[in-house]
């Protein structure tokens, strides 16, 4: 692992030869961030996404983790789902349980997936109320700055586009400030329905992953970082808006996806 040039913007950026060194790399983090998580408050909060990230956590569910990670003290969301089936291959709760949650052994009560048998609207609305109930508990901790869940760790991967979760450039969803949740039925990528968590919510956690390997994301992954001049719209690029307020932002990138990083804008985390 190389730490690369340093973006304006608080964060740790880790650069990897291959995607298999950045998993290695992912599998440590998240454990540690678990084992710390469950020291402190007895239990860990995790909000995954869907795409190339939940591949790339594959190691999680080998030796040493599948012994050593406390499972059963582990709380599962979702940043975003795709608004189909929970069988469809479009879903990312089924691309989460078929390569992450049939292998290790999570309790089901503790796996907060969002209901695909209502509308989008309904959707977003139980899940945030389910969210409101663990947050009144605080088995879901909440943010000294602001109501707002406090998740332990949030993973994120990002499109080409930078749109992180399914919130995406100049949508109007980027603008929420009360909701926790939101639905949005104009998605550019497919499917067009989807429920996704604000940018209050993400930006309020302990700590934010950003995973991105491949080529295609090293122009978002550069402007995401680097420091632009005061007129970039960031609403044009929203991996930029993820700014935690009091948590950590930590970018896992291979080595295509950094290519475009400007090594010499100083040192990063
Ligand atoms: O549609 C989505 O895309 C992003 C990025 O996916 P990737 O395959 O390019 O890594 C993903 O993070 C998000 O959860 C998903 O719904």
């Amino acid at each position: 692992m190389s730490a690369c040039g340093g973006p304006k913007i608080k964060s740790e950026l880790r650069v990897f030869e291959s995607a298999d060194e950045l998993a290695t790399d992912l599998a440590e983090y998240i454990s540690q961030l678990s084992e710390n998580s469950v020291k402190e408050r007895g239990c860990f909060t995790i909000a995954l996404s869907g795409g190339s990230l939940i591949s790339l956590m594959g190691k999680l569910c080998e030796a040493p983790y599948d012994k050593t990670v406390d499972w059963t003290k582990w709380f599962v969301f979702w940043a975003d789902e795709r608004a189909v089936a929970k069988n469809h291959i479009d879903s990312n709760y089924k691309l989460t349980k078929d390569l992450f949650l049939s292998k290790v052994p999570i309790l089901n009560s503790h796996v907060f997936s969002i209901n695909d048998n209502v509308t989008v609207e309904d959707a977003a609305a139980e899940y945030e109320f389910a969210i409101r109930q663990l947050v009144k508990i605080r088995t879901v901790g909440v943010s000294e700055s602001n109501d707002c869940p406090k998740f332990d760790l949030i993973l994120l991967g990002m499109g080409p586009d930078g749109h992180v979760a399914s919130l995406f450039p100049h949508h109007p969803a980027l603008e929420l400030k009360e909701e926790w949740v939101t639905y949005i039925t104009d998605s550019p990528k497919p499917p067009p329905e989807r429920i996704t968590f604000t940018l209050p919510v993400i930006n309020s956690a302990s700590n934010v992953a950003m995973v991105a390997v491949g080529e295609e994301k090293a122009t978002a992954v550069h402007l995401a970082t680097a420091g632009t001049g005061e007129n970039f719209d960031a609403s044009s690029l929203p991996a930029r808006m993820v700014q935690p307020t009091d948590g950590k932002l930590v970018w896992f990138l291979d080595s295509t996806a950094a290519s475009v990083l400007d090594v010499s804008n100083g040192s990063s985390g």
